[in-house]
């Protein structure tokens, strides 16, 4: 088998992280979690910017970092593209590329046909001789992807890569990312907050929380059976953590919570998942087909497209939302503060060990 392109175990105790992270070589992972949670370290010890206090670091089967061990960032043959392009001013586009080819030892000749292959590859060889403050911030970031890709690196690692570009062009450049890195196969981290950028890049997903991987899985996976809060929120689904009970359920603080019934034996952790556009709000029990009553007290209410998203809390503090006709809301005459029942079928919930 193949030596994963990068395994990271390493510690930063003066920023609380310890990452325990592999990327397998061939897949495209996006890192993901709240502001703070260790992304950004996890790409610095990666690539080299960041010295571990503890643990190590290899590059493709290679130690790059750990006792005795120091290979610099150069001599990784790992690539780092940020959110700003920080392409060279006085070079064109096509030299911005050919550099890193220039570097490890390439001939003119040869950069520059590695140069106008990249730039063709993301959609911006008739942008080769013109210099950035020539190029729009997408146009840049293009040349700044191609130029990551130039030196055939074992990994390239994107830090945000379209968050400072406006909608139009970050729609865009997410189609060159999913051409440029899933679909040719190449190994990458993408660091990113959204949901658009990990449905069209990301082959696997994986959640830092509090400095540590908390979670990690087949996109498809972590989107529809998730086990953390961060990947619930980015998947937009309820989800409860407890304890299986046997028969479908989970117990999760003073509520159970069915899903259509299972086989599995009671007892270790498990999961129950569920849309918010599946739960209706109540202000007394309904009877009927079997369902699950969940008692909350409103935390908010928001427009949500053209539902209104209400935000509950049961008493046991976890967070629920059900998004609801305006239709509905103004019949139960709902404010913040008031007990309501979040009210949900069996069959609308997916339980699931965690
Ligand atoms: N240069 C630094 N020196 C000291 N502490 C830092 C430094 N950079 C980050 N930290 C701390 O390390 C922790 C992890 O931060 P990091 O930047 O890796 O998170 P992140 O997940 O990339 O966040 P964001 O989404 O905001 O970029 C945080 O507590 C942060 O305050």
């Amino acid at each position: 088998m193949n030596a994963p392109a990068l395994n990271v175990r390493a510690v930063v105790p003066e920023r609380g992280v310890r990452v325990d992270l592999t990327v397998p070589a061939g897949q495209v992972i996006a890192l993901v979690g709240a502001n703070g949670a260790g992304k950004s370290t996890a790409l610095a010890l990666a690539s080299g910017t960041l010295r571990p206090s503890e643990g190590e670091v290899w590059v493709a089967g290679r130690r790059v970092a750990g006792p005795g061990t120091w290979v610099p960032p150069h001599r990784r043959h790992i690539s780092l593209c940020a959110q700003e392009p920080l392409l060279l001013p006085h070079l064109d586009a096509a030299d911005n590329v050919a550099f890193g080819p220039r570097a490890l030892g390439a001939g003119r000749a040869r950069a520059r046909q590695v140069a106008l292959a990249r730039l063709e590859e993301v959609g911006a060889a008739h942008l080769a001789g013109r210099r950035p403050r020539e190029l729009s911030g997408g146009q840049q970031q293009r040349v700044a992807i191609a130029r990551a890709l130039a030196p055939e690196p074992r990994l390239v690692l994107l830090d945000e890569p379209l968050a400072a570009l406006d909608v139009d062009a970050a729609a865009e450049l997410r189609q060159v990312l999913r051409r440029a890195l899933r679909q040719a196969g190449r190994t990458a981290v993408v660091v990113t907050h959204s949901l658009l950028d990990v449905l069209a890049v990301a082959d696997a997903v994986v959640v830092m929380e509090d400095g540590r991987v908390v979670e990690e899985g087949p996109t498809a996976q972590v989107l529809t059976r998730p086990r953390s809060g961060f990947a619930a929120r980015l998947a937009g689904v309820n989800l409860l953590l407890g304890e299986h009970v046997g028969d479908g359920a989970v117990r999760v603080g003073g509520d159970v919570v069915h899903g259509p019934a299972d086989d599995g034996p009671a007892g270790g952790p498990a999961a129950a998942a569920f849309a918010p556009r599946t739960v209706a709000v109540h202000r007394t029990a309904p009877g009927g087909s079997p369902r699950n009553v969940l008692a909350v007290r409103v935390t908010g209410l928001e427009q949500q497209g053209a539902l209104v998203r209400v935000r509950g809390e049961t008493a046991s503090g976890n967070r629920l939302a059900a998004d609801v006709t305006p239709a509905s809301l103004a019949a139960l005459a709902l404010a913040v503060g008031e007990e309501v029942l979040f009210v949900v079928k069996a069959a609308e919930v997916e339980v699931y060990p965690a």
